[in-house]
């Protein structure tokens, strides 16, 4: 028996199955994974699905859940799941250090959700502290995890996480993201209809940031190869764009995307994980420190290596609409990594 069959042979079916996609396909990878992940927002309505899908995932060591309240439920529930992953549980401020000590990723969607008529500007008053009072634990407990960041704005969260992590002297830019899977999640399943193809045969990059115009899919670099009039195209590069508020005004008052985006940040975290254990040519897109625009964060495809974001890819060629698109969002993200920046800068926070 190879190492990876001994490995399967622990491991549940549900496991063995998603072993096999990761384990088999890990050629470079020098020994098995052994990660602490934690979910911090755990109690939450992407906080539960999340864990349970991570709970799910063969390369996870320890699940560590963290949330304010409603941990220790979560917890027992998902404890059950026969899967290898060791559940853990902290709550409140004073158990963070033991929610991340060790941490190899650290997975953040806390912090409040839109309600119809918001804009994801709109929560940045109650989630800048958030994200910033949490940050302040990794830079303290897990210097050297990767961050991924779903709490909203996303496009001043992840700002706000690089002030809080350069003040603490242990920035490292490999290893800090901003969630932005659920736009391409969104992008291939929209295009996939379009092509009358099954989504795994579609790719689609979404690059800018995570809101409103910012958000700025590449259609004219999606395969399969689909001709669309400029009209066309600018009608479903809108309805990606609004793919957010589509749902929040479908759950009318009850939250935003949850399942969604548990199912992209699980997939986006199981990049991370393999990517840790030493696979190459890992690909994802994510808002990053980037210079490949004159804005310091913006996301565009990456190649994830074992320390982190290896490579940040440059946009590639642009159609008339894409250009437009990118010098149109320009404004607003500045302006939004800006208030992240100075949110820290001022002092104003803690958690
Ligand atoms: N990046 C994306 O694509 C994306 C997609 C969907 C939602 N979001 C964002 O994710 C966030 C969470 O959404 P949700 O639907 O899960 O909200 P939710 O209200 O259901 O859950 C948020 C959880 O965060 C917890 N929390 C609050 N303060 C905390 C703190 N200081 N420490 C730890 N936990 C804390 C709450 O107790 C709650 O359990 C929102 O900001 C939402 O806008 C981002
Ligand atoms: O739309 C929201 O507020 C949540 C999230 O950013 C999303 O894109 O679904």
């Amino acid at each position: 028996m190879d190492r990876i069959s001994r490995l399967e042979a622990h491991l549940r079916p549900v496991e063995q199955s998603q072993a096999q996609g990761v384990l088999r396909q890990a050629t470079a990878m020098s020994s098995p994974s052994k990660a602490k992940v934690a979910v911090l927002g755990a109690g939450g309505g992407i906080g539960q699905p999340l864990a349970m899908l991570m709970k799910m995932n063969p390369l996870v060591a320890e699940l560590s859940l963290y949330d304010v309240v409603g941990t220790p439920g979560v917890a027992a529930d998902l404890a059950h799941i026969d899967t290898a992953a060791k559940v853990t549980c902290a709550t409140g401020p004073e158990e963070l250090s033991k929610a991340l000590y060790g941490c190899n990723l650290v997975i953040i969607p806390a912090g409040v959700p839109r309600k119809p008529g918001m804009t994801r500007d709109d929560l940045f008053n109650i989630n800048a502290g958030i994200v910033q009072g949490l940050c302040e634990g990794i830079a303290k407990y897990c210097p050297k995890a990767w961050v991924a960041i779903i709490s909203n704005p996303v496009n001043s969260t992840v700002p706000i996480a690089a002030e809080v992590f350069k003040k603490a002297g242990m920035y490292d830019p490999r290893k800090l993201m901003g969630v932005t899977k659920l736009d391409v999640c969104r992008a291939q399943a929209f295009w996939a209809e379009l092509a009358d193809t099954i989504p795994s045969k579609v790719d689609v990059p979404v690059v800018g940031g995570h809101a409103g115009v910012t958000i700025l899919p590449l259609l004219s670099q999606a395969t399969p190869k689909v001709d669309l009039s400029k009209d066309k195209a600018k009608a479903l590069m809108e309805r990606i764009q609004n793919a957010g508020t589509e749902v929040v005004n479908a759950k009318a008052g009850k939250g935003s995307a949850t399942l969604s985006m548990a199912y992209a940040a699980a997939e986006f975290g199981n990049s991370c994980l393999r990517a840790m254990a030493g696979e190459a040519n890992i690909t994802e897109c994510a808002y990053v420190d980037s210079h490949v625009t004159d804005l310091p964060y913006f996301a565009t495809k990456l190649t994830l290596g074992a320390d982190g974001v290896k490579d940040v890819g440059n946009l590639g060629r642009l159609n008339e609409l894409e250009t437009e698109g990118l010098e149109g969002l320009k404004a607003e993200l500045r302006g939004s990594i800006q208030k992240g920046i100075d949110f820290v800068a001022s002092g104003k926070a803690g958690q």
